[in-house]
């Protein structure tokens, strides 16, 4: 898988590339600068914005090779080459062409705009002439490459300051961050090329990654599980539990998306009045109803129970939780089951998967919403940490975690922002770990399925969750 690193472990990564190749830091840029060059679409003008560091110094040098291969460039200095240091002062005296270093007039005239502001050094809000500077990139008509990541994106979080480049293309040089792909990212990066420079892998093996990119390849597992020999019994028994009153279609869409998946056989509980309903919808699904506190369910054999999509927060919501939560089956929690769970104080050892929202997040971090999303990788890890579980931060970049690694999901979009998509998620996660998949492996593999059916689908609108679970099947074809 992919790995993804934080703006910390760059220097590192480009040291041991420097050496690996045998040349020194200077020929690196130069390295970099071809290849940014080389994704350059087509174009006879460009400007190029250049900052105060060594992102900067890729665009003096790009621009150099511009002006070398005959192009029209026009450099727009953000910090004057004197005050420079290291590789970027290098770079700036390398370059042989026009400089200006305030705002062109007639920001059309150019085909191409690089924006070589900031990099992996990014480390405040742009101001003053870079906010300016920034504002002025997002108004060109032309094209804009971001040279390693848009400038106010920030790398290690995928937050984008206010402004941030929007770019069309982002060449990130030897290596990926997961600002890249999570949280804004995709809204800034436009079309992502990862350029390793021909270095391999392996030359910085011994650097921890702060995250992996989840790959569409996981799905072959599930293409091969089912064996001839085998029958409904072999692919597990799941109970799906929630749906208080008026909240029958959450633990209906659940239910339905582990049969999907492939679960052997499924009975969902919900309440008394509601549970006669369920066959009536979706006849492959039995049903069980709890009438409440009085009432002490009798828990069918499980081998997982997703718990909490449409539960509530009633009473009759709590003694369900409560029985469940204590019957030792292991468990997908979500939704009201995590907001149940953030407000007491009681062990759950049986928690193997929770899938929270940013909004749920942050009940069970005790924190806002904004603080989760300023640091999605460290949420999802403090909560696997303290749950003991695999914990699925769902969102734009969804991110996975068992407290020890991360994993990223680069597909979906916001097609998947409509009601009862994380219900048909849950599904298929107890779905899968039904089938005798780990907590973990069943995550990853429901979340890229469910991203995977979305680009599939590529609406560029709302999918519905009933579409979403229809059209599950297509993409393991
Ligand atoms: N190292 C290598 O061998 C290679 C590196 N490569 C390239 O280098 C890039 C990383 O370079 P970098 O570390 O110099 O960081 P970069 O993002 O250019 O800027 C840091 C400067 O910006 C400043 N600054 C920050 N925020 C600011 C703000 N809001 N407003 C104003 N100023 C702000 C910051 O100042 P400070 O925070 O110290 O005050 C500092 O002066 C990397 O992304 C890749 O493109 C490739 O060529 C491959 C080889
Ligand atoms: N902008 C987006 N990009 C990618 N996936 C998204 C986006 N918005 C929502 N999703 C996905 O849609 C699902 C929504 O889940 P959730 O918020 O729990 O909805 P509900 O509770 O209505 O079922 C999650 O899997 C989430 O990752
Ligand atoms: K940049």
């Amino acid at each position: 898988m992919q790995p993804l690193y934080r703006s910390q472990q760059t220097k590192p990564i480009d040291a041991a590339a420097a050496d690996y190749l045998q040349i020194d830091s200077y020929q690196l840029m130069q390295r970099a600068a071809l290849a940014v060059y080389r994704h350059l679409p087509d174009c006879e003008t460009l400007l190029v914005v250049t900052g105060p560091g060594n992102n900067g110094g890729d665009g003096w040098v790009l621009a150099e090779l511009a002006r070398q291969d005959h192009k029209k460039v026009l450099v727009w200095a953000l910090q004057k080459p004197a005050t420079l240091s290291g590789d970027a002062a290098k770079a700036a005296e390398d370059y042989q062409g026009e400089v200006v270093y305030a705002a062109p007039a007639e920001p059309d005239q150019f085909d191409v705009v690089v924006d070589a502001l900031f990099g992996t050094g990014l480390s405040r809000a742009p101001g003053g002439l870079y906010q300016d500077a920034i504002e002025y990139i997002n108004q060109c008509q032309a094209k804009v490459l971001s040279v390693d990541i848009p400038s106010g994106l920030v790398g290690d979080t995928g937050v984008a300051y206010i402004p941030t480049v929007q770019a069309d293309k982002t060449v990130a040089i030897l290596n990926m961050m997961p600002g890249h792909i999570t949280a804004d990212g995709r809204d800034y990066c436009g079309e992502l090329i990862l350029d390793r420079l021909a270095v391999p892998e392996r030359v910085y093996a011994d650097i921890d990654p702060s995250a992996y990119v989840l790959k569409q390849a996981m799905l072959n597992l599930l293409k091969q599980a089912r064996k001839h020999n085998s029958h409904k019994g072999s692919y597990g028994r799941l109970l799906v539990a929630g749906g208080q009153h008026g909240m029958l279609g959450a633990v209906l869409l659940c239910g339905t998306a582990a049969l999907v998946s492939g679960a052997g056989l499924i009975q969902l509980i919900t309440t008394q009045e509601q549970a006669p309903w369920v066959p009536v919808h979706r006849p492959e699904l039995m049903a069980l109803g709890f009438t409440g506190s009085e009432h002490q369910i009798h828990i069918p054999p499980a081998d997982v129970l997703i718990l909490g999509m449409g539960l509530g927060s009633s009473q009759w919501s709590k003694a369900l939780w409560q029985q469940l939560m204590t019957a030792n089956i292991p468990t997908v929690l979500d939704a009201d089951g995590l907001n149940l769970l953030a407000d007491c104080d009681e062990a759950a050892d049986s928690i193997a998967v929770m899938t929270p929202h940013p909004k749920e997040a942050a009940r069970l971090l005790n924190c806002a919403v904004k603080d989760i999303q300023a640091d999605r990788i460290k949420a999802v890890e403090t909560l696997a940490k303290r749950y003991q579980c695999v914990v699925v931060l769902k969102g734009s970049g969804t991110i996975i975690s068992d407290g020890e690694e991360n994993f990223i999901c680069p597909y979906g979009s916001a097609d998947l922002a409509t009601a009862g998509t994380g219900d048909v998620l849950a599904g298929m996660i107890g779905g899968l770990m039904a089938q005798g998949f780990s907590a973990l492996q069943s995550a990853q593999m429901a979340v890229v399925w469910h991203a995977l059916t979305a680009d599939h689908c590529a609406l560029g609108r709302c999918l519905t969750a009933s579409d979403l679970i229809r059209h599950l099947p297509e993409v393991l074809i």
